[in-house]
Formats: C-alpha cells, structure tokens, sequence
C-alpha cells in the first residue's frame, strides 16, 4: 500500500465517455464518473442497471465499445485483467477466485508467487500472508487448505489476496455478501482505514444500503447504463437511496401470519452434518425465519430438509414421516430448496431464462404436447411478477445480472404451476436490489398464505429476518439457541445469535 502523496492527482481513477453494448441492449451510455484517492465511492442501483459491466470495464474483465479509463493520471488503452493489475487496480469478485486445495498463502500468491533459485519462498509467503491477514485483524493459519474454511474466511483471503499487489484503487463488489455481522463491521472498519490511512481508491458496489451510509464518502446511482446522480453522503439520508433506485419501492411489512395453523412440518432432533439436535414446528401459512451467524448451521438446516445432505432424527411433513435422499425424493414430497450460490447451485447459464425457470415443471407442462406458447405465456406472468430485467425468455441464464439471475431461480417456484408445500429459502434476496426484495417478500407471503404451504428461509441479515418472517429460529453453534418473534428487533436478534 502506498502513502498518498501531494504530488499525485486527486483522482485515482476516471472513466470518460464508456459506453457498452451487447447487441442492441445498451448496458452503459457514455458514463463518466471521477473516483477520488482517500475516498469511498460507493456504487449503487437496480439490479441490471450496469455497475457489474461498469466494474468489469474497469477490472480489465470486460472490454468497452468506447470510451476512457484513467489511473491515476495515466490513460489505459487496451485495459486487459492483467493491465489492470499493473496501472493499480485490484478487484474483488462477488464470486470467489481461490483454489481450494491450495492453502492460504498458495492462494494469496497463485500467479505471483515469490521465488528463488531453489523454487518457490513459501516460507516467505506464509509470513507476508501473516502479515497481510493482521492488518486485516484476522487470526487465520496461513498454512491452512482453503477448503477447509468458512466462506466468510475465504473471503478474507480475497481480500488479503487484492492487497497483495499493493494496489491503488480497490474494487469491491458486493464483498460482505457472505460474511458474518462482526465480519462485515470488521471489514467496512478496515475499507476505510484503506482509504483514509493509505489514500487507496475504494469502488464500492453494495445493494445493502445501511452499508453505504457506513463506509461511503460519495455516492453514484447507476440507473438503465448512465449516471443517475452524485452525492456526498453527508448531504444524503438512507430513504434518498431507497428512492433513487427504487422510487415505487414500499418497505412497509405486509402482515403476519397468525400462527394457528394445522402442523405443516416437525423437526424432533434432526440432525444435519453439522446441525442439531433441533426440534421445530412449522405450521401451514408461515414464514418462519432462521437466523444465525455465519457457521451456525441455517444452510445445513435448509439444506438437510432439501435432501442436499444426509439427516438423521424425525421429520414429519402434512403428518407423515419425511425421508428424503436426494434434493428428487424431496421435491415429490413437495419440499423445495433456493440454494444461497445460485452460480454453484441452482442456475445453468447456458440454458435460456425460459427453461432455467420452468425446468422443474416441465413434465406438468407438457401433458401430451409442450405448448411453446402456454409456456411463453407463463414465463412472462412469473417475469413481471418477480420483476425479471430484461424479461427475455431466449435470453442465456449468464447474461442476467446477479440480482435478475436471482430473480430467475426464486421464479422457478413463483409460477403457482406446482403443488410444493414447502419453500426452503437460503438467503433469497443475495444481491437483489431493495425494491425487488420487497416483491420478492410479498410473493413468499403470497405462496406461504393459506392452509397448506410455508416459508422457511434463512437470512444472515438482522432487516430481513425482521421484514419477513412471521417467526424467528435462532441457531448458536447449530442448535435452536431460542425461537422469538421478530418484533423483538435486529439488536435482541444479534444479541441472541451470539449466544
Ligand atoms: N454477457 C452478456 N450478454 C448479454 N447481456 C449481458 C451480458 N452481461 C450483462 N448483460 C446485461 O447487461 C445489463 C447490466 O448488467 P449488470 O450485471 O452490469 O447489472 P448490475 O447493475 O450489476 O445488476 P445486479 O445488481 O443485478 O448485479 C443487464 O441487462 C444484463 O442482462
């Protein structure tokens, strides 16, 4: 990391004129944007509106049609992923980079690893790596697999792994999606320590928008590919967000469910891989909400009941016992699962929207003949209903955006087309912008109503858990630590989670 010097221009990083086109859809519109040094400048707006193609541009990983990219000072032509690196600029993916069979260090130095003439320094590596990881405030063993940590470690490793090259503009996308509450205050502590202490460049792209006001010292709303506005965040209160990128948005919670209910599903000491024992009742109408902190044990939970991974203990759904083997023998008892990685999991990006969301149901589609046009038909309902952008059948799974990708896979369940009784919800809203996650809530609430289906999701985020759930799980070390209503607020809600 470099010390800010006088000499050095104020701007670590300009974009002039950038446009960007796929086909006939115009992603950016001739942007230009000045990212100071010593600043936060956080980047937000509706899911699809161009910050991943804008922050793509800018890593190097994207090539725009036209336009200007500044480092400091210095004009960049040709802008590849490794020149990128050299004029200053690393970039944080939402989606991990790492090698998992490697270890820390081998992660932190893959591709620029310290050499000598008997090969490579690993000694060396595992002390630098130390380093890096203290200035981070992370106690973590260099030498350890990265396979063997938690998401929330791995993405340290990210991190750890973009200081590396001492940077001078650091691009965060979406990097607390995974981390635990104590971690994201760890981080956005240390984001601005970086920008503050060291005069780095932070580009920031979040949808959480408390986040924004926490860590940002200007804020960008990108809406349709260009510049929506500009502001410093003193000048700004959170509900200016909420409207610039949602301005229909409503953020009142609907009402909740009165929980008398026939039993839907009851849990008497599953256990998981790494959860339980846990006993639970779900009734018929509710959304019930699993809270926990990262390593508690919500995905194991979700994903046991999902037939993801192997359960032991008593599971009773609509009064019968519920063994299931495999994520098949769940989905015909009627128990369906949105996995939190939808990259990983959930969605095929070469297949088109269309059939990523009506896959499930094609074998009730068909009846004797597919219908192109019944299936056209439906996929446009669920799209306006789920607010899919662009709301292209043909369009491939890879081309949405993360948020609208999201969307895509939480759809496959919103066409009212299946009879499942149970929607298993792993972080739903990942990366959606705030309006669209208040759809996305007013649909669980539509598909939980009445006396046969339920809600069980799980949110590491305090605010969801809150405007959603009816009734709140509340895992420590994967066991039910208490189950309380949401009206007792996120503060009771952390305090709990920490056991
Ligand atoms: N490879 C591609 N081919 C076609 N269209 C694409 C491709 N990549 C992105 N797009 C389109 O570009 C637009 C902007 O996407 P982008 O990922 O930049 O949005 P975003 O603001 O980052 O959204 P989100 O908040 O959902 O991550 C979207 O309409 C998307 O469908």
């Amino acid at each position: 990391m470099t010390a800010l010097s006088v000499t050095e221009p104020a701007a670590g990083l300009e974009v002039r004129a950038l446009r960007k086109a796929y086909d006939a859809n115009v992603v950016l519109e001739g942007i230009d944007l000045t990212f100071d040094r010593g600043q936060v400048h956080a980047l937000l707006g509706p899911n699809g509106a161009g910050k991943s193609t804008l922050l793509g541009c800018l890593s190097g990983a994207t090539t725009p049609d036209s336009g200007q990219i500044v480092v400091g000072g210095r004009s960049v032509d040709g802008f590849t992923p490794s020149s990128a690196l050299a004029a200053g600029t690393a970039t944080i993916y939402q989606h991990f980079q790492l090698i998992g069979s490697l270890s820390v260090a081998d992660n932190i130095f893959l591709g620029a690893e310290l050499t000598a003439v008997g090969g490579t320094r690993f000694r060396e590596q595992a002390v630098r790596t130390t380093e890096i990881l203290e200035s981070l405030g992370v106690d973590l063993d260099p030498n350890r697999l990265v396979e063997d940590l938690s998401v929330g470690e791995q993405q340290i490793v990210e991190i750890a792994r973009a200081l590396r090259s001492n940077p001078t503009v650091l691009i965060l996308d979406e990097p607390t999606a995974a981390l635990s509450e104590s971690e994201v205050s760890a981080l956005l502590d240390l984001v601005r320590r970086l920008a503050i202490e060291h005069g780095l460049t932070v580009i920031y792209v979040t949808h959480l928008l408390r986040e924004v006001m926490e860590v940002a010292d200007v804020v960008t709303v990108l809406r349709d590919g260009r510049v929506a506005w500009t502001r410093r965040i003193g000048e700004l209160v959170l509900s200016d967000l909420v409207q610039a990128i949602s301005p229909d948005a409503t953020l009142e919670r609907g009402e909740r469910a009165v929980r008398d209910g026939a039993v839907l599903l009851e849990l008497a000491g599953l256990r998981s891989t790494r959860t339980g024992p846990v006993d639970l009742q779900v009734r018929a109408g509710e959304i019930v909400g699993v809270f926990g902190l990262l390593g508690s044990g919500r995905t194991d939970l979700v994903e046991g009941l999902a037939g993801v991974r192997r359960t032991s203990g008593d599971c009773v759904l609509d009064g019968r016992p519920l063994r299931v083997h495999s994520p098949l023998t769940a989905q015909r008892r009627g128990v369906v699962l949105v996995a939190s990685d939808r990259k990983a999991q959930s969605l095929f990006g070469t297949m088109t929207a269309a059939e990523n969301m009506l896959m499930p149901h094609y074998r009730r589609l068909r009846r004797l003949w597919r219908s192109p046009r019944r299936e056209a038909a439906l996929f446009a309902r669920t799209a306006e209903a789920i607010g899919l952008h662009p709301p292209l059948a043909a369009q491939e799974g890879s081309a949405f955006s993360g948020g609208n990708a999201q969307k895509l896979v939480v759809g496959r369940w919103m066409t009212g087309l299946d009879d499942s009784r149970l929607l298993l919800l792993d972080e739903p809203t990942q990366g959606v912008d705030v309006g669209a996650r208040h759809e996305l809530y007013e649909l669980f609430r539509g598909y939980a109503a009445g006396e046969r289906r339920a809600v069980l999701f799980t949110s590491s985020d305090p605010e969801e858990i809150v405007a959603l759930a009816d009734r709140v799980v509340v895992l420590v070390d994967g066991t039910v630590a208490d189950i309380v209503s949401p009206d007792v607020g996120e503060e009771a809600l952390l305090t709990l989670a920490h056991g």
